[in-house]
């Protein structure tokens, strides 16, 4: 028998206070509500600044450092603050500190980059010259790779901010997740989504994972039947990926894992970040492996890429 969260013991829900974050937050509740028959009134949403969301006029990688949106959760769940973090896995380090688990995680959504543009259909659609907003090193990279001609310049900020930039002029075209947008509601902003194989996304791009503290009992009984056990193989297995080729922001990288039946097939790609070069692969195998097969495409790439491939 679980120890079930009640309205006098709520379970304590972590998360940022961004429209997307809080979706995704109530998105947990929601999944646990119906999976133990709880009460709203049973869960508590406690809202948490980040470092990320504080600085705003910055590319994130200038900050610079691992764990931009996750840290003081993380420090929050750690010294009991929370029971639970949600998180856009997609922001995840490879690596949890110490004393914390993720390993719940919802059934993925769309894992497809959306073209965002008031003037223009899709990529092909552009003319030479347009200016594209982005500050993902990985969208820039793979963008000048295919079209060196496009300008590029930053773009941050949520939704209606680039919304606005779009209208002003700032830009001809930006990129945003089509799963972001589904969850808020606006999936018309993108004008077109983007195939996997014209524009490989981030790697668990689309996933929302619950993390929580090692040894709570509790807490994992409770998340245990709100996890999805396919993107818990598609993650093990982009994110052993990235792990290897210890990816941070720092690094365009793409990583994209299907699953049929009890196979699953990874593909990946690593970028300079000015897009004059490219390395890609792919490897299938069973699911058990999943995280073996990320390795190992992890280490192909690096080999087929050769030392200074970022300098
Ligand atoms: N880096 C920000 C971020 N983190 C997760 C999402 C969207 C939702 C998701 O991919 O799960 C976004 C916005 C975007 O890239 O457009």
């Amino acid at each position: 028998m679980i120890d079930m969260p009640s309205p006098t013991r709520p379970l304590k829900i972590g998360t940022r206070g961004s429209p997307l974050a809080l979706w995704q937050a109530h998105e947990v509740r929601r999944c646990l509500m119906a999976a133990h028959d709880l009460p709203e009134a049973a869960f508590e949403t406690v809202v948490i600044k980040v470092t990320g969301d504080m600085v705003q006029d910055k590319a994130l990688r200038e900050i610079g450092g691992k764990g931009l949106f996750t840290k003081e959760i993380e420090e929050a769940l750690l010294d009991g603050g929370i029971d639970i973090a949600v998180h856009s896995m997609k922001d995840m380090p490879v690596e949890q500190p110490v004393g914390l688990v993720l390993d719940c995680y919802l059934e993925r959504a769309d894992v497809r980059d959306g073209f965002v543009s008031l003037k223009y259909a899709s990529i092909a659609d552009l003319p030479e010259g347009a200016v594209v907003g982005s500050s993902s090193l990985r969208r820039r990279a793979q963008l000048a790779l295919r079209r060196p001609d496009l300008k590029l310049v930053e773009f941050r900020g949520n939704v209606q901010t680039r919304m606005r930039k779009l209208e002003e002029g700032v830009a001809d075209a930006t990129f945003l997740a089509m799963a972001g947008l589904t969850r808020l509601g606006m999936p018309e902003v993108a004008r077109s989504a983007i195939a996997p194989e014209e524009m490989l996304p981030a790697c668990a791009q689309g996933a929302i994972g619950v993390e929580r503290r090692i040894g709570d009992d509790r807490v994992a009984a409770l998340l245990e039947p709100i996890h999805h056990a396919e993107t818990g193989q598609r993650l093990a297995a982009e994110r052993a990926f990235l792990r290897r080729l210890d990816g941070s922001c720092e690094t365009p990288i793409a990583g994209l894992a299907e699953v049929t039946g009890d196979q699953i097939w990874l593909r990946g790609e690593i970028l300079r970040p000015d897009g004059t070069a490219v390395v890609s692969g792919e490897r299938r195998g069973a699911v058990a492996e999943a995280e073996a097969l990320g390795v190992a495409l992890a280490e192909a790439l690096l080999a087929e890429a050769g030392p200074g491939f970022f300098d």
